[in-house]
């Protein structure tokens, strides 16, 4: 704790004058999360004795991970000429999957730190999140990180900053959040500079709902910021949108542990407790009024989560499908973007066809079920959302390649975006051409600093959610980073690619490509299927097609599968165990036609794992 903290902070209802909102906008990694906490130390809120790395992330994969999944509220005191403020700090998600909440996060704060690390520079994301921020009118305070590491370079990103959003090189600050350095100067720059909010106390009350967290004891815990009137405990409020009604159980704010207060006034920032159960019937951007004085205008910019990718998930253990339900249900509560519903899948059975914001969201939710619910899934391969139109003008949406329409198609479009990458120049010919192989167009580029290139791309979704990020990090030796947003839809010339076995198509494998890409993915779908299928007592073809015609083919070629004959003697009791041993390896295997196939081959051949599981 720094001799400036300030042990007791005024009851809650501060005068607006007094308080002052503001968020953390990064890119990943540049010590968001640290400098967070080495504010609460600062500040007194956390005692050096209960300090843990990561505070504000309550997730135990958000720690694990070292990424910022929910933002977090927390209001710290600190006192600048003998007076005292209420500082709420607003905890943003840096990822792109997460975008929105980020957005909502920013609009309830007056200024904002713009935090780059002084061994990298600006990123991609931090771009992102200023172009954002100075889109909600914020108060910058740029600010260089890390700078107790040997390979900072201050004075240079300070001038890159400069040359970003104006102003002075010199006046760029510099902290180090591991060692606290500067971090005084910085709090005092936030109460100097930031404006303190405005709105109308007599006002109908309206908040802001910015994040929305569900807790399993208590329920949904809604955090809001106040923008007119006020909210007091026990009263009847309604949300905006859906013009639901709750009763307000609890009312307080997080000093970071959550308080009851009396009430919540303008500007300040706080949460609200009504017994809800579903993070849905208190959605993030909605707006807060009470039943008996509504406010009529709610604020602006609310927008239901929509998802982007999607992608069906399996139990490989085809009992555990009530428990996946189950698990999904479970986490519904907690995530207003996750939906889905069931499927089924002649190669993996019972399951659901998820939806996510992002392939990080994708990989949270699935992690998630692994983990928290002990499953073991199988994913098959991300989609986006197409909208086919056949030659008899009806559009179908279509989020499951398998459900592509048969027949003649007029057009399909997928949806595009418009993704920025930002890395050293001498990277720029392996991106473009890597983006090029993704069907990207260039719309523009231009240097950040002297040495660093922003590119700008318009670009299938589609292409984005295959492991693009991965080939892009390779190529980058680690150095590129990416964000992207959605423009909207675009027609292109795709197809669906089915895989067939003995002429049935396993409706796992069917994907929707690029009719330029279509050749490739046939023969890489079944040379893969080759290597993994057992061999039958047939031939047995694999074929790629699109529609009738066959792009790519291997063969199994038959053979006399006779488990006994490995038994030379007549011992029975071995054979009759052999034999047993058969009919339980037979419950695992699925029939396609006339084929059977362990699961476990088609689990390898989404996941692209051909090592070790060779048919013997
Ligand atoms: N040397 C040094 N390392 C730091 C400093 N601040 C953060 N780090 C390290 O940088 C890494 C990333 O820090 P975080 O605070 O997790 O970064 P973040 O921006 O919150 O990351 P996300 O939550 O994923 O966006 C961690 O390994 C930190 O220990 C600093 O001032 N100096």
């Amino acid at each position: 704790m720094s001799p400036r903290a300030v042990q007791e902070l005024q009851p809650a209802s501060t005068d607006p004058a007094f308080i002052r909102n503001f968020c953390i906008i990064a890119h990943i990694d540049h010590g968001k999360s640290t400098l967070a906490d080495r504010m609460l130390q600062i500040t007194g809120v956390v005692s050096d004795r209960d300090m843990r790395a990561q505070y504000l992330d309550r997730m135990d994969i958000e720690r694990e991970r070292g990424i910022t999944i929910k933002s977090q509220a927390v209001r710290m005191p600190w006192a600048l000429e003998g007076q005292t403020y209420a500082l709420n700090m607003i905890d943003t998600p840096g990822h792109v999957d997460f975008t929105y909440e980020v957005s909502r996060s920013l609009a309830a704060c007056e200024g904002a730190i713009l935090l780059v690390d002084a061994a990298q520079g600006i990123e991609a994301q931090t771009l992102a999140n200023l172009y954002l921020a100075l889109d909600n009118d914020l108060k910058i305070i740029p600010v260089l990180n890390k700078i107790d590491l040997p390979a900072a370079d201050p004075d240079k990103y300070a001038e890159e900053i400069a040359g970003l959003i104006g102003g002075r090189a010199e006046d760029v600050l510099r902290v180090s959040g591991k060692t606290g350095m500067g971090v005084e100067a910085l709090l005092d720059l936030v109460v100097a500079t930031i404006p303190a909010p405005q709105g109308d106390i007599d006002a109908p009350p309206r908040a802001m709902i910015f994040d929305s967290v569900y807790d399993a004891y208590r329920g949904v815990v809604t955090y809001v910021r106040m923008i007119d009137g006020k909210l007091t405990p026990r009263e009847k409020i309604m949300m905006m949108s859906t013009k639901s009604t709750h009763e307000v159980l609890e009312i307080g704010v997080s000093s970071p542990e959550p308080t009851p207060s009396k009430g919540l006034a303008v500007g300040e920032v706080g949460y609200l407790i009504t017994g809800v159960k579903d993070v849905r019937l208190s959605k993030v951007g909605d707006t807060v009024t009470t039943f008996v004085r509504p406010a009529t205008v709610a604020l602006k910019g609310y927008s239901e989560p929509k998802p982007m990718v999607f992608s069906g998930l399996y139990p490989i253990d085809g009992s555990d499908y009530p428990n996946l339900r189950e698990a999904l249900d479970k986490l519904k509560l907690s995530d207003a973007a996750l939906v889905y519903e069931p499927e089924t899948s002649v190669a993996l059975g019972f399951g659901f066809r998820c939806g996510f914001l992002g392939l990080l969201h994708l990989e949270i939710i699935t992690e998630r079920l692994e983990r928290e619910f002990n499953l073991d899934l199988i994913a098959t391969a991300p989609s986006v959302i197409y909208e086919v139109t056949t030659d008899d003008k009806k559009t179908v949406t279509v989020t499951n390649p398998s459900e592509f329409p048969g027949g003649k198609i007029k057009s399909v479009s997928e949806p595009m975006v418009k993704a920025s990458i930002l890395a050293p120049k001498d990277y720029v010919g392996t991106i473009m051409e890597l983006c090029q192989g993704r069907r990207g167009s260039l719309d523009g580029m231009e240097y950040v600093g002297t040495d660093r290139v922003e590119l700008h791309y318009h670009m299938p979704l589609g292409e984005i959610v295959f492991d693009f990020f991965d080939h892009l990090k390779s190529r980058t030796q680690g150095y590129a980073s990416l964000d992207y947003e959605p423009i909207g839809e675009q027609e292109a010339d795709l197809v669906k690619v089915d895989i067939l076995l003995q002429g049935e198509a396993v409706d796992a494998f069917s994907a929707i490509v690029h009719r330029d890409k279509a050749y490739a993915y046939g023969v890489l779908m079944t040379e893969r299927l080759k290597k993994l299928i057992p061999r039958q007592q047939f031939d047995v073809p694999i074929q790629a097609a699109i529609g009738a015609r066959i792009i790519a083919r291997e063969s199994i070629s038959a053979i006399r599968k006779d488990v006994l004959a490995k038994c030379y003697g007549g011992d029975i009791t071995r054979k009759r165990k052999l034999l047993e041993k058969q009919k339980e390896g037979k419950k695992r295997m699925k029939m396609v036609g006339r084929v059977e196939v362990p699961q476990e081959a088609f689990i390898a051949a989404l996941s692209g794992d051909t090592e070790g599981k060779e048919k013997k």
